[in-house]
Parts: C-alpha cells; sequence; structure tokens
C-alpha cells in the first residue's frame, strides 16, 4: 500500500472496497494489483471520492502514479457529469440511511452524479400536517405541534449520528417555527404558503447528506432548485417546469462542476415561480421530475430513481403483496402508468427523459443488486401482453347526454371549451354521437382548496347543463391496463372474464391513442378486489405463463 494514502479495505463478497481515507486532493492515481491481472484505475473526479472496486478478493494494491490535480487541471474526461441519481425519502428515513446511500454512490467510482434528493422519510407529510394544525391551535401552542418536534427530533438526530455540526441546519429549523408562527397568526394555510413549509424538507436532507459527504472526504456541494435555474408556473403545489429551467440548470451546474469537481446535491420536488418568484413544488413525489429535468438539461448518460422497491412492479404491492418487477418499459408505458396512479414515478417525470431519450432506471436502495426496471424509448412488444396494472382511486366521471338532435356538429367542442374555461383537465374519454362520459383529472382538483373544489364542479356542470344532461358520479376508479393493446382483443376477453366472474360491471371504457393502455372505470369500493383478481390472472396463473410476457426484451430492436 503506498505510504502517503491509508485505504480502508472491506472484504464485499467478492470484490476488496477501498475508499481512500486522507485523500488531499488527488486528480488520480492508477492502481494495479501483484497480480497483472487487475489494473484498475481510481478517480478522484468528485474532489475526494476514492471508491475503488476490484473483481480479485485481497489483491495487493499499490499506487503507482499520482498526480496533483492544482498541476494537473481537469481531465478532458471528467468535465462532464454522467447520470442523475435520485434518492427518495424512503431510501434516507434516518442516519443510517444517509450512510448506506453515500456508500452506494461511492460504489459506482466510474459515475460522476448529481444528487436528488427528497425530504428524509415522513417529513412532508409531517410538515403538511404541522402546517393545518397550526392554522387553528393558536401563536403560543406551536411548539407543542407534534409534528414539528417529531421533524425537529427527526435532524437533529440525524446531524448528532452523523458527526456533523446542528449548525447546518439551525436557521431553517427556526425559520420554520417562525413560519408556523406566521400561519397561526394568519389563521389561513394557502397554496404558496404550504409550498414554502414543505420546502424544508428537501432544503434540510441535501444539506445535511452534503455535510456528511464532504465529513467522509467526499467533495460534494449543496443546491436549492429554486436558486439554479428551476423556474416553473405559479400554480402552487403543483407547478410545471418551463422550458427556461432547461439551459439555466445545465449553465450553472456543468459551470460549477468544470470548475470545481464537487458532487452536486439538488434538492428535489422545488422549484421557482416565473411571475410571483416564490417557492413552488411539483407534485407530491416531484423529486422524480427534478431528476429526469437534470438529466435532459445535462443530456446525462443514464437518471437512476432509487427507491424502496425492486423497480417498478406489475401493480401497486400495497394492493397485492405478489406484484412483481417489470424488467423492462418504455418512456410511454411509464409515462401511463405514472399518470394513471402508480405512485412509484411522478405522472410528468417521463416527459423530460423521453424528450432527451435518456434512459431511466428505477432501482431498490435497499437491494441494490436487484435489476430493476430500465425504462427506454422502445423496446421487443413482440411477446408482450400485460405489463402492468394500475389504479387510480376517487376520480369524479361526468356522464353528458346532448340534449340536440344526432348529427348536431360543435357539442363536444363545446364540452371541451367549459373545461378549458375552468382549467381542469380531463383523463378519460368515450363518446357516442350523442353522449359522452369522462373522467376529471383528480390531481388538478385536488390542488384547490376542498370547498373551491365543490364549487368548481357545481360550476362544470352548471355550465354543461346548457347543452346537455349531465349526470356527476363521484367516487369512481379508473382501472388501467398497461400492455400492448395490439393484442386488446386478448386483454379485454381475459379481463372481462375476471370482472364477470366478480359481479363487478364496468361503467366505461377507453383505448387511449398511445397504443399502450385500455382504462376500464368501476366503483371505488369495488376497484381493489378487480386489481387483485385481474393480477392473478395475468400475472400468476398458469395461462398467464403463457400469454402475458411482461420483461420481453430484444436488443436488436432497439434504437
Ligand atoms: N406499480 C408499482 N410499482 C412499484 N411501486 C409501486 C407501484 N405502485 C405503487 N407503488 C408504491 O410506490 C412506492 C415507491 O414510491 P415512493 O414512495 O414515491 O418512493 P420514493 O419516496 O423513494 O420516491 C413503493 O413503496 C410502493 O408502495
Ligand atoms: N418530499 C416530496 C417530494 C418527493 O419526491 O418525495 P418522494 O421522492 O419521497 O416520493 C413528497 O413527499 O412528495
Amino acid at each position: 500500500m503506498a505510504n502517503t494514502m491509508q485505504f480502508s479495505s472491506i472484504i464485499q463478497k467478492n470484490s476488496l472496497h477501498c475508499q481512500a481515507l486522507s485523500w488531499q486532493r488527488f486528480a488520480f492515481a492508477k492502481c494495479v494489483s501483484s497480480s497483472s491481472r487487475l489494473c484498475v484505475s481510481v478517480r478522484n473526479s468528485c474532489g475526494g471520492r476514492g471508491g475503488l472496486r476490484v473483481s480479485c478478493e485481497g489483491a495487493r494494491i499499490d499506487v503507482i502514479e499520482r498526480k496533483k490535480s492544482e498541476n494537473l487541471g481537469v481531465d478532458e474526461s471528467e468535465k462532464q457529469l454522467t447520470c442523475v441519481m435520485k434518492f427518495g425519502g424512503s431510501s434516507l428515513a434516518s442516519a443510517e440511511r444517509m450512510r448506506e446511500v453515500a456508500e452506494l454512490i461511492l460504489s459506482f467510482p466510474n459515475e460522476r452524479p448529481v444528487i436528488v434528493l427528497s425530504a428524509m422519510g415522513k417529513t412532508t407529510n409531517k410538515l403538511l400536517l404541522a402546517g393545518e394544525k397550526a392554522v387553528s391551535c393558536g401563536v403560543t401552542n406551536i411548539s407543542c405541534i407534534d409534528e414539528l418536534s417529531f421533524v425537529k427530533d427527526l435532524h437533529h438526530r440525524t446531524v448528532d449520528e452523523l458527526g456533523i455540526d446542528r449548525s447546518i441546519i439551525a436557521t431553517h429549523l427556526e425559520e420554520l417555527e417562525q413560519l408556523l408562527k406566521g400561519i397561526a397568526m394568519l389563521k389561513e394555510l394557502t397554496p404558496r404558503s404550504r409550498d414554502y413549509l414543505v420546502s424544508f424538507g428537501e432544503c434540510m436532507s441535501t444539506r445535511i447528506f452534503a455535510a456528511y459527504l464532504n465529513k467522509i472526504g467526499v467533495k460534494a456541494r449543496q443546491y436549492d432548485a429554486f436558486d439554479i435555474g428551476f423556474i416553473t408556473t405559479d400554480d402552487f403545489t403543483n407547478a410545471d417546469i418551463l422550458e427556461a429551467t432547461y439551459p439555466a440548470v445545465a449553465k450553472r451546474l456543468h459551470g460549477d462542476w468544470i470548475t470545481d469537481l464537487a458532487i452536486p446535491i439538488v434538492t428535489g420536488f422545488l422549484g421557482k415561480a416565473w411571475r410571483t418568484c416564490a417557492i413552488t413544488t411539483l407534485g407530491r413525489g416531484g423529486s422524480d421530475l427534478t431528476a429526469t429535468t437534470i438529466g435532459k438539461a445535462l443530456g446525462l448518460q443514464e437518471i437512476q430513481v432509487w427507491k424502496d422497491v425492486d423497480g417498478v412492479l406489475t401493480c401497486d404491492p400495497n394492493i397485492h403483496p405478489h406484484a412483481k418487477p417489470v424488467p423492462y418499459l418504455t418512456f410511454d408505458e411509464a409515462a401511463e402508468l405514472a399518470y394513471f396512479g402508480a405512485q412509484v414515478l411522478h405522472p410528468q417525470s417521463m416527459r423530460p427523459a423521453r424528450e432527451g431519450d435518456i434512459p431511466v432506471r428505477v432501482k431498490n436502495s435497499y437491494n441494490p443488486n436487484a435489476p430493476g426496471t430500465l425504462i427506454r424509448r422502445s423496446r421487443d412488444m413482440s411477446k408482450a401482453v400485460l405489463t402492468s396494472i394500475v389504479l387510480k382511486r376517487n376520480v369524479t366521471m361526468l356522464d353528458i347526454v346532448s340534449t340536440r338532435m344526432l348529427g348536431q356538429y360543435g357539442f363536444l367542442a363545446k364540452v371541451f371549451s367549459t373545461f378549458e374555461d375552468l382549467g381542469i383537465s380531463v383523463d378519460v374519454v368515450a363518446t357516442s354521437e350523442v353522449s359522452l362520459s369522462l373522467t376529471l383529472d383528480p390531481s388538478k382538483l385536488w390542488s384547490r382548496e376542498l370547498i373551491q373544489q365543490a364549487s368548481e364542479l357545481d360550476h362544470v356542470v352548471e355550465e354543461l347543463e346548457k347543452i346537455a344532461i349531465v349526470n356527476l358520479l363521484q367516487h369512481r376508479s379508473i382501472i388501467s391496463l398497461i400492455g400492448n393493446v395490439q393484442r386488446s382483443s386478448l386483454i379485454l376477453e381475459k379481463a372481462f372474464r375476471v370482472l364477470r366472474r366478480s359481479g363487478v360491471n364496468v361503467q366505461m371504457i377507453s383505448q387511449g391513442a398511445s397504443k399502450v393502455n385500455i382504462s376500464l372505470i368501476v366503483n371505488d369500493d369495488e376497484a381493489e378486489q378487480c386489481v387483485r383478481a385481474l393480477h392473478e390472472t395475468f400475472f400468476e396463473s398458469d395461462l398467464a405463463n403463457l400469454d402475458c410476457v411482461c420483461g420481453s426484451e430484444n436488443n436488436s430492436s432497439l434504437v
């Protein structure tokens, strides 16, 4: 072992994992083992990272060359960041998890990643609850809100256990308490202040993680997304990312990287409203969208989203425990799956990846060896039937029957212009000559106050009743069958056999032009049972094994 460096060696399975402890800013060092079979580079591309994996147990490692980065400048190949790795709240629930995530990142010595983090564990939910309690608890009782104590304790415990100074989050915790006092004084929690409130979660997790990496000798730099060019609409709690974000984010992250190689640690979920300049959020689970936006902005090789499941599964594991990982998906399939309710991916997150044609890998941070799900532009669909079953609950459905005669033109246009005027988007549509059934996007409705939702729905019905008879149906669910719609006859034949056996009546059916999704609308209280029965038929029976190949892959057909 070279005398100027200390390595800690951990034998992991069949590999020797070495980490430079006192690295002192070497750009790289080439190492060879005593057996000339091995020749590996230890790269210090992240300004202090010394991760090294060799495949031979117990190899003797000699440093045969080392150069100071000050003399060397930045190596040409190191000028580009390579991938983005996003870790969600489920991967960051404690100090122990933060350590494991750091180790996971360091186990990819050839990557120069941008790291996107969500808030720790359930912090976002706790902050939202704290905000709601603050509205009615009175200014003097703020410090008694359990959720505030929970958030403080979690973050204090984490920094203490990681050996970081509490000052790293002190200002944020103080400001958080002040904000809750402000909410208590005003007795009001607006969508704008709600976004500001939850932003504390991501702002603290990224500061803690960056400080921890720096502490273990891995140079890292924390970024608040709203300060580096994430520009959004002013739709608080569910903002859309604007085009100007891409060049701005690329300029900032790339610019900083080439002048000083420090791993960027970016807050997920957050942006800055272009009109009001206030902090916005991208909708629940929005860190996935932050990650894919960075992937597209920088033209990275891969976007990795690390979760607590072995990839995208054949259905929500909370509904059916036998859900299994789907090895391959297209962007179209993943987008439909996310849009129609699979919590595992943010509904809009596939858009930047598809536009930038950047592969997305969904992996399990608790089980990194599992292959996960690879999402790309295309895959071999020749044997694919059904890929995944998705459930979207609590959907509002409208049956609209024209009061005019057959053949009247302009009916559909009038119906849709009503929704456009009210800013409500429509999910699933089925039409006949004189009638129309549709479901309304609940995420857009949910982002408004409950009272506002009710009056908006009344207003929709009132407007539509000028031209039609309208029936408003609530508590419906959309079951989306994601797969190869070229084989829709087979899918529908099997699906309806199952539903008939279960005594379930389908109230609407729609096959989208995307060719990857068939949607069935049923009552909320029958939906879970339907998904379980469909899953058993498509993925668990002997017939399923013959008919439904969800992970078929043929590299020759990939673009
Ligand atoms: N089809 C699905 N595939 C995988 N996970 C799903 C699916 N549908 C719902 N889930 C849920 O999504 C969770 C992962 O998403 P999320 O909680 O947002 O992760 P993170 O916080 O790590 O970003 C899983 O724990 C699982 O319960
Ligand atoms: N913390 C935010 C954003 C996010 O993306 O979270 P997660 O990656 O844990 O789903 C939320 O809970 O919605």
